[in-house]
């Protein structure tokens, strides 16, 4: 908490701007954070407390502004448990929002599909999620539990805000991108390798529409401290479930449709974070 108080501190002391949302941005999906007004920005390095970026298309820049008129604080690079940082390390952002007065947590990420239903390029509505790791002891609650931001025992049956879920599927059919949005189920992996067929097929049969590796620890904190929550894949491939595939997938393949879509995702959050209330 403390860790957390101190980081607050030194930002607060170095911005007016008093965010309400926070924005975390996935893979090559920074374009968000370059349009907010009036922005004022740090460097990850510069942030007492705060991890540092490792991974291409992540840059790793804290961004305050105002996007539709009201103060976002907008991650353009967020950290991840591949790249070897604890989980309490990769939550760590979602706290400072936290103490900075935020109340609701967009989060963006890039993830392949499971479901039929899903094409490259799709958005995916994330309905709830399957947090892998947290299943199996990588859990960012795990230890003493700090009472300052929530519960012992959390429950997540209710972790993706409903009234927002409706809302970006209201934008989804006003603006005709219907065909290209729906609602799903996410499933993270620690990665950094992705699935092998097996692995693919065993998700799918556990329920999960795509996979990643992000997001489900974040929502778990943002959860645990009471942020509402809405979560967003971009769909960058399709996950290879069949022996005689002669696909392949690579980090290249999906920072390439993350950059291809970034705009559409744009003009979608944009919207969205407009008519939040
Ligand atoms: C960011 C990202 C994209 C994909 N695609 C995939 O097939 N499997 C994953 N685990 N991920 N993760």
């Amino acid at each position: 908490f403390d860790h957390c108080r101190e980081t607050v501190d030194w930002l607060l002391g170095h911005t007016k701007q008093r965010p309400r949302i926070a924005i975390v941005c996935g893979s090559g999906l920074g374009l968000l954070a370059d349009s907010l007004k009036n922005q004022e920005s740090f460097q990850y390095t510069d942030i007492p407390n705060f991890p540092h970026s490792t991974v291409p298309g992540h840059e790793g820049r804290l961004v305050f502004g105002e996007l539709q008129g009201k103060p976002c604080v907008c991650m353009k690079g967020r950290f991840h448990l591949y790249e070897g940082y604890p989980l309490w390390k990769v939550t760590f952002p979602i706290r400072v929002f936290k103490l900075l007065g935020v109340e609701i947590l967009l989060v963006t990420n890039a993830a392949g599909a499971l479901a039929d239903l899903y094409h490259v390029g799709d958005l995916m509505v994330i309905r709830d999620h399957i947090n892998f790791p947290g299943l199996v002891g990588q859990n960012p609650l795990l230890g003493p539990n700090e009472e300052r931001f929530g519960p012992r025992f959390l429950a997540l049956s209710d972790a993706y805000d409903g009234k927002i879920r409706t809302l970006a599927m209201e934008i989804a059919r006003q603006f005709g991108y219907d065909s290209f949005v729906k609602e799903g189920v996410y499933c993270m992996v620690s990665g950094p390798t992705f699935e092998s067929i097996a692995e693919a097929r065993l998700l799918h049969l556990l329920g999960a529409d795509a996979v990643g590796m992000s997001t489900a620890a974040e929502v778990v904190v943002a959860r645990h401290c009471g942020l509402r929550v809405f979560g967003l894949s971009l769909i960058t491939n399709k996950v290879i479930k069949e022996y005689d595939s002669q696909e392949s997938i690579d980090h290249l393949k999906v920072l390439e449709v993350s950059q291809s879509r970034a705009s559409l995702l744009q003009t979608f959050l944009t919207e969205l974070v407009g008519r939040l209330e």
